[in-house]
């Protein structure tokens, strides 16, 4: 597989080819995804879940993220890897200044912001001093709180509206990639249209630039409920190599996301 970077995921998007995405927490996984070429690492704040065992993203701090981030880029080198940047670690540019240098310097290639509206200054800073960022709308996880619970977003028209307006002024500001969660396909088709930059769907259908999973739910070992948009690969093929080359496949062929795993 060539090298991912910004450019190239650029260029798949022109090209139709979709993008494969999975969260990493560790360098055996890492590895092993890259090896089943996996495009784009992904560690996420969901390690506040599927590791750590809380009941929601909040909990994870900086460090969590800088020390997960180390061990992905110690078992795949030559992977793009994307850091979360954790609940509050962004709330102020200062913050958010000082936060996102032990994620580059841990061997993150991008960090990804939740949010929308106010972000916006935040991101021309970001890629104003050489850190590329990926924005993610819809199902904001670390927004569980004022949602009331982790549900689907953008089911009527004027919050669809105001999340494709959020898109635009998100690729306006710098973003290079965006991440939809948990919205109607028909909203996410909207914005993949709209926008140059890649997206990349997680409960969004198969209308997406690219699609993402936790790990966890594509091995069907997620503690507590594992989410309708999830698929359990390793059920279907009895082993992980094959597991992670049939999520590859099936997103490539378009297989995956199928209606059953999506909103509308
Ligand atoms: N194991 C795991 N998988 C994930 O996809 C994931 C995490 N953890 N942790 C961080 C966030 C939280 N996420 C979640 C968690 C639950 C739902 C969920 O229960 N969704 C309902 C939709 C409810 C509705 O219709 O509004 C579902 O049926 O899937 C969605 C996203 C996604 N992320
Ligand atoms: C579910 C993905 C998009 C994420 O943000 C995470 O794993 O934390
Ligand atoms: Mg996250």
């Amino acid at each position: 597989m060539a090298k991912i970077n910004t450019a190239v995921l650029q260029k798949m998007k022109q090209q139709a080819e979709k993008i494969t995405m999975l969260t990493a927490y560790d360098a055996s996984f890492a590895k092993l995804f890259a090896e089943q070429g996996v495009e784009i690492l992904l560690v996420g704040d969901s390690l506040g879940m599927v590791l750590q065992g809380h009941s929601d993203t909040l909990p994870v701090t900086i460090n969590d993220i800088a020390y997960h981030t180390r061990s992905v880029r110690a078992g795949a080198a030559d992977a793009f890897v994307i850091a979360d940047m954790p609940f509050m670690s962004y709330g102020t540019l200062e913050q958010t200044l000082q936060n996102v240098m032990p994620l580059m310097q841990a061997g993150a290639n991008m960090v990804k912001l939740e949010g929308g509206e106010f972000l916006l200054p935040t991101i021309k800073a970001l890629t104003e001093r050489g850190v590329p960022v990926c924005g993610h709308l819809g199902l904001t996880p670390q927004s569980v709180h004022v949602f009331g619970g982790f549900k689907v977003q953008g089911k009527s028209n004027e919050q669809a509206d105001s999340i494709l307006t959020q898109a635009q002024a998100l690729q306006a500001a710098g973003i290079q990639l965006l991440v939809l969660e948990c919205i109607p396909t028909a909203l996410a088709k909207r914005i993949t249209d709209a926008l140059t930059i890649p997206v990349i769907g997680i409960g969004a259908g198969n209308v997406t630039d690219g699609q993402v999973l936790v790990m966890h739910d594509i091995m069907g070992i997620s503690s507590g409920y594992i989410p309708k948009f999830s698929k359990n690969y390793l059920q279907q093929t009895g082993e992980i190599r094959s597991a992670i080359s049939t999520f590859v496949s099936e997103v490539k062929s378009g297989i995956f996301p199928a209606a059953e795993h999506s909103f509308n």
